[in-house]
């Protein structure tokens, strides 16, 4: 983690965004509401972590995460918010790029080098509010809990309240920030991009019992298109480390160990709680392997049209075939169903199309990218099938349905 002072950001657009972001938290719960994602994917995220499943820790947090680029997106209140958030994200890309460049130099590369290999002008930029509640136990409560980010770089802005603790050698240590300062955290893609040479820090973020925290962390990261590799000239002959897809929605599916480590950086940057990963993951799997079973039912398709053909052709009077050649017509008079499969199949992209998320520059038509029907798909089926997951615990610390803002309600109990 680093701090950086002088980097050109007017302090008053740093108070904007900090009392835009309370405000925004500040309005009434169906006003929030209306920007209650449904699915990781939509653009436009407001919601509670919670998580009593497994751990005897509470997450005392709620969000906004907004996609911000390739394409920009923002909530509609409070008012004026949505021109103070383009104006800071284009200035914090701005001093991304700086940064990212003096990185890329660091590691003996060309200025523009990472940014040009990781097609970062294209990279997504995620807006992620967090107002952390004060809390009346919080020994028992987490902001966040540790993670890496999974980006490049994650630039953090707070109120005056501290709490984001990062780990060193073995150790919490607490960030104070300097006053009118960026917070930078680098992420798991730069770790990779650098063979480890800049290793993503851990970091957390701990609740207190006297005043409400705000943060703004814009994260950073390569063209989800991208595959993230260790540079080229970083490469030795051993200890490299394993490329991987910049987004791992787009198309494959991680490894246990790397979805592990994607839902603790997905947590950080807080694209999805661990639950709600694996479901995806299973479901894209099940996904993955009907496209399969169509593929392979329309590559068979494909053989007996030609075999149908084929036989048409040589006319035989033979029996078996004259059998042979009505029996296929009655298959294949049910031709019909193929272009049905293959219009749909063609269609997906426009059916999908506005229910793309801007973010990743895969599914954001504008950047003609197209043709990830399996995720758009998933996208879909997601959509249809994924319930908010918002818990309360009850008196007798069980888990159950809670509405947002639930802060004010829950006695922690261990
Ligand atoms: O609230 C903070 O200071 C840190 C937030 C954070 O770690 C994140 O959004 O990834
Ligand atoms: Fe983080």
């Amino acid at each position: 983690m680093v701090k950086v002072v002088n980097h050109g950001i007017q302090e008053s657009l740093m108070n904007k965004v900090i009392d835009g972001t309370q405000g925004f938290f500040n309005l009434r719960e169906e006003e929030k509401k209306e920007f209650e994602g449904k699915h990781v994917l939509d653009p436009i995220r407001y919601g509670t972590s919670f998580n009593t499943s497994k751990e005897k820790t509470f997450f005392w947090r709620d969000y906004l995460k907004v996609f911000v680029h390739p394409k920009f997106h923002s909530p509609s209140k409070p008012d004026r918010y949505s021109d103070i958030m383009w104006e800071y994200c284009e200035k914090v890309r701005q001093v991304t790029k700086v940064l990212l460049g003096g990185i890329s130099q660091g590691l003996g590369l060309e200025e523009c080098y990472l940014e040009k290999t990781l097609e970062v002008k294209s990279g997504f930029q995620i807006f992620i509010a967090n107002y952390y509640p004060s809390c009346p136990q919080p020994e028992l409560a987490l902001g966040m809990p540790p993670h890496s980010d999974h980006g490049l770089l994650t630039l953090i802005i707070q109120n005056q309240v501290g709490g984001l603790q990062v780990q060193h050698q073995g150790k919490w240590i607490h960030v104070n920030a300097l006053p009118n300062s960026l917070l930078v955290n680098t992420g798991d893609h730069l770790e990779i991009f650098s063979n480890g040479k800049y290793k993503s820090n851990i970091h957390k973020v701990v609740v207190n019992n006297t005043s409400p925290r705000i943060s703004v962390a814009v994260a950073h990261g390569p063209s989800l298109e991208a595959i993230v590799s260790p540079a080229s000239p970083l490469i030795q002959s051993e200890t490299n480390y394993t490329p991987m897809k910049a987004f791992f929605l787009g198309g494959y599916v991680p490894s246990e160990p790397e979805m592990k480590r994607s839902v603790e950086g997905f947590n950080g940057i807080s694209f999805v709680d661990e639950e709600e990963s694996k479901d995806f993951v299973s479901k894209k799997r099940k996904l993955q392997a009907a496209k399969l079973k169509k593929e392979s039912i329309l590559a068979e398709i494909l053989f007996l049209k030609q075999r149908r053909r084929y036989l048409l052709k040589s006319q035989s009077s033979d029996d078996d075939n004259e059998k042979n050649i009505s029996r296929f017509k009655k298959i294949f008079d049910a031709e019909n169903e193929v272009p049905k499969v293959e219009r749909s199949n063609s269609g997906y992209d426009a059916v999908v199309e506005s229910a793309r998320p801007a973010f990743t520059s895969k599914f954001n038509s504008e950047h003609h990218e197209v043709g990830y029907e399996e995720l758009s798909a998933g996208v879909d089926v997601l959509r249809m099938e994924c319930v908010p997951k918002n818990y309360l615990i009850d008196d007798n610390n069980r888990v159950g349905k809670k509405e947002l803002s639930w802060h004010g309600q829950v006695t922690l109990k261990v």
